[in-house]
């Protein structure tokens, strides 16, 4: 468990978003510290995607706040912003649309580090991309191949390899398991588990499966109709919900921790 002390990765506060006048996201804060997994959770219309979006400044919110590091991501000037977005990189769930279909697997991996500045010479590049590949368990020779000859969560990989490819502090990761099969999703969380583990990184990881966050996050927060309502360790929430949105929430899905689940229908 990473405790929350220090300057966060990843600072959130007031969040507001409206489209059309209507209220999606309604002054969320939270904090997402160096090394730590958060899962933000909620029913679909929540707002989730919208506040990975207004993080990754892919949307512009009404107003907040948010640093990356310290650093202002909204005020960012265009120069500031290129690093902040070379610190800062989203995983989408369509790896299908995700994924320039024109390119090889090693294209798309050289072309972030082209795009950064990151690795200037042709053959280092190269042998950048397929080391990437490897550490998310493909290989050298699918460099050469084209996304639509890899599966699904083969193609989801080749996405992961891409966002680590410029080595970010901070992973924003929306529902990057939700269009795989089960064995495929569990390999894919392995890989998360994996990767947290060998490059120290924080990830804000959405998901509509409390058992999928359950297994890979520190902590989780909880999104209601755009608001946060509540936050903490995963393992304290699933067993003592303190709000009723997350009991509902959890009442619809099993827990796979049997105490978990005895303590939980005790409340
Ligand atoms: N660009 C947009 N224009 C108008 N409304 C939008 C836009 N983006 C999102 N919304 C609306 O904002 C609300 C929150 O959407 P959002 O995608 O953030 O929810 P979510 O919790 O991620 O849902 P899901 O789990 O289904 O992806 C929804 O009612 C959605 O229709």
């Amino acid at each position: 468990m990473t405790a929350v002390t220090g300057v966060s990765a990843l600072s959130v506060r007031n969040l507001v978003k409206s489209f059309g006048g209507r209220p999606v996201v309604k002054g969320v804060s939270f904090d997402l510290a160096p090394g730590e997994v958060l899962g933000l959770v909620g029913e679909s219309g929540s707002g989730k995607s919208t506040v990975a979006r207004c993080v990754a400044r892919l949307t512009k919110p009404d107003s907040g706040e948010i640093r990356l590091g310290g650093r202002d991501v909204l005020g960012a000037s265009r120069r500031e912003l290129r690093t902040l977005r070379r610190d800062m990189q989203m995983v989408f769930q369509d790896p299908y649309s995700s994924l320039n279909p024109r390119m090889t697997a090693g294209a798309l991996i050289e072309e972030g580090l082209l795009v950064h500045g990151i690795e200037p010479d042709r053959r280092k590049r190269r042998d950048r991309a397929t080391a990437l590949l490897e550490t998310v368990g493909l290989s050298a020779a699918d460099a050469d191949r084209h996304p639509r000859s890899f599966s699904g969560g083969q193609r989801q990989r080749i996405a992961i390899a891409r966002a680590l490819a410029v080595e970010p502090k901070v992973l924003i990761c929306d529902e990057v398991v939700s269009s795989l099969d089960v064995s495929v999703q569990a390999q894919v969380l392995n890989l998360f588990r994996d990767l947290r583990e060998r490059l120290d990184l924080s990830i804000l990881f959405i998901a509509h499966d409390l058992a999928v966050v359950h297994y890979l996050c520190d902590r989780v927060a909880v999104l209601d109709q755009g608001s946060l309502v509540e936050i903490g360790p995963c393992g304290e929430i699933y067993r003592r919900p303190a709000h009723p949105y997350t009991r509902s929430l959890l009442d619809a899905v099993p827990v796979p921790d049997p105490a978990a689940e005895r303590a939980r229908q005790a409340v």
